[in-house]
């Protein structure tokens, strides 16, 4: 199995330390998410491993060897890095053939991905009538002309339609299934999720964390539980008897993200009692079910809060960029974002 080996992997331009002694694996068999914040690295990252750019110093190999000693690499690694790479001048087929040819691939591939990229019907077009979308779709087709091992794709959903992106996460899905290794670099943290086992993020070049997402959300959001109970004050007392935080909805503060759509606590448009929101955090659904029915306390809803791979990596990125504003000098080993974190959903 091809997995993707980069070691003290350092890219300067000029002053700038683009990647710095970057060192990770990804491996084969589930879809790694390469996240970080806007210039943290990641594009020059997968421009390395592709032999597109030089090191400064350190490596980046596929199964062991750098791109520059695969022969017909599009058998070893698919790639979309760009989706205006393509000849506008050229139909999506010509296209697809001319790659094909240079691989020494053969032409049937060219319309089984054709097929699978949804672009069968329109291949006889020129490229340069193509939309950001369908362009996008065709970056993928030739990244996955080859039958590759290894696939690394820059924002694959950009400029996808709904359907479109139901379509790249199935595919990512299917690619990893296959025992493939697969790279994917987004600034959609909801996509990610739906798609990735392992996180790879960077932070002004550097490795702030390689692991998987599960584990990554759960160290940096703690599980909540929402109630709603007509009884606040007696659910507050109960639970803070059993040493549990309880806080009503509306005091939790605004943008949190986690209530929106909530009756807040208050009163139905209909005037009628709803009432009221209370969250507890670091609390499971399970143990704060079996204290609200063993204390006779009306529940009228209780439910589990999801942790976002939004909320984490917001955690994450911001403590790097707060302490970034703080101390630039003093602690200079430790990683820092290059820019105050921003939500990124689109
Ligand atoms: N060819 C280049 N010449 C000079 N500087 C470059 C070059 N390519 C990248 N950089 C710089 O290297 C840093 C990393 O850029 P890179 O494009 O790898 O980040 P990224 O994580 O892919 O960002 P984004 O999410 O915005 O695509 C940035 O400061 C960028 O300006």
């Amino acid at each position: 199995m091809t997995s993707i080996d980069v070691q003290a992997l350092t890219k300067e331009y000029g002053t700038t330390r683009a990647v710095d002694r970057l060192t990770f694996r990804v491996e084969p068999g589930r879809v790694t998410g390469f996240l970080g914040p806007n210039g943290a690295g990641k594009s020059t990252t997968m421009r390395l491993v592709l032999g597109l750019d030089r090191p400064t110093s350190g490596t980046a190999t596929l199964g062991g060897r750098a791109y520059a000693a695969l022969e017909e690499p599009l058998r070893h690694v698919g790639a979309l890095l760009d989706a205006q790479a393509a000849h506008g001048s050229r139909t999506a087929r010509n296209h697809l053939r001319v790659l094909a040819a240079s691989n020494r691939l053969p032409g049937h591939r060219v319309d089984e991905v054709l097929t699978e990229a949804g672009l069968a019907s329109v291949a006889h077009r020129r490229v340069g009538t193509y939309s950001l979308g369908m362009r996008q779709r065709l970056g993928i087709a030739a990244a996955l002309l080859g039958d590759p091992p290894v696939v690394l794709l820059d924002e694959p959903s950009n400029g996808l339609d709904p359907e479109g992106i139901i379509w790249i996460r199935g595919l990512l899905r299917r690619l990893a299934r296959e025992g493939r290794t697969v790279l994917v670099s987004s600034h959609l943290m909801s996509e990610t999720a739906s798609f990735a086992d392992h996180l790879v993020v960077l932070g002004r070049g550097r490795l702030l964390a390689d692991t998987a997402m599960r584990e990554f959300i759960h160290a940096r959001v703690d599980p909540r539980v929402l109630v709603r109970t007509t009884d606040g004050a007696a659910l507050h007392d109960l639970l803070a008897r059993h040493g549990y935080d309880a806080v009503k909805a509306e005091d939790e503060g605004e943008g949190d993200g986690e209530l929106e759509g909530g009756s807040g606590g208050g009163e139905e448009s209909g005037g009628q009692s709803a009432g009221e929101r209370w969250i507890v955090h670091h609390a499971r659904v399970e143990d704060i079910g079996r204290l609200t029915s063993g204390a006779g306390l009306t529940v009228l809803e209780l439910a589990a809060e999801e942790a976002t791979l939004e909320q984490a990596y917001l955690d994450l990125t911001a403590t790097e960029a707060e302490f970034a504003a703080q101390s630039p000098t003093q602690r200079p080993t430790q990683p820092s974002a290059q820019f105050p974190a921003q939500s990124q959903e689109a």
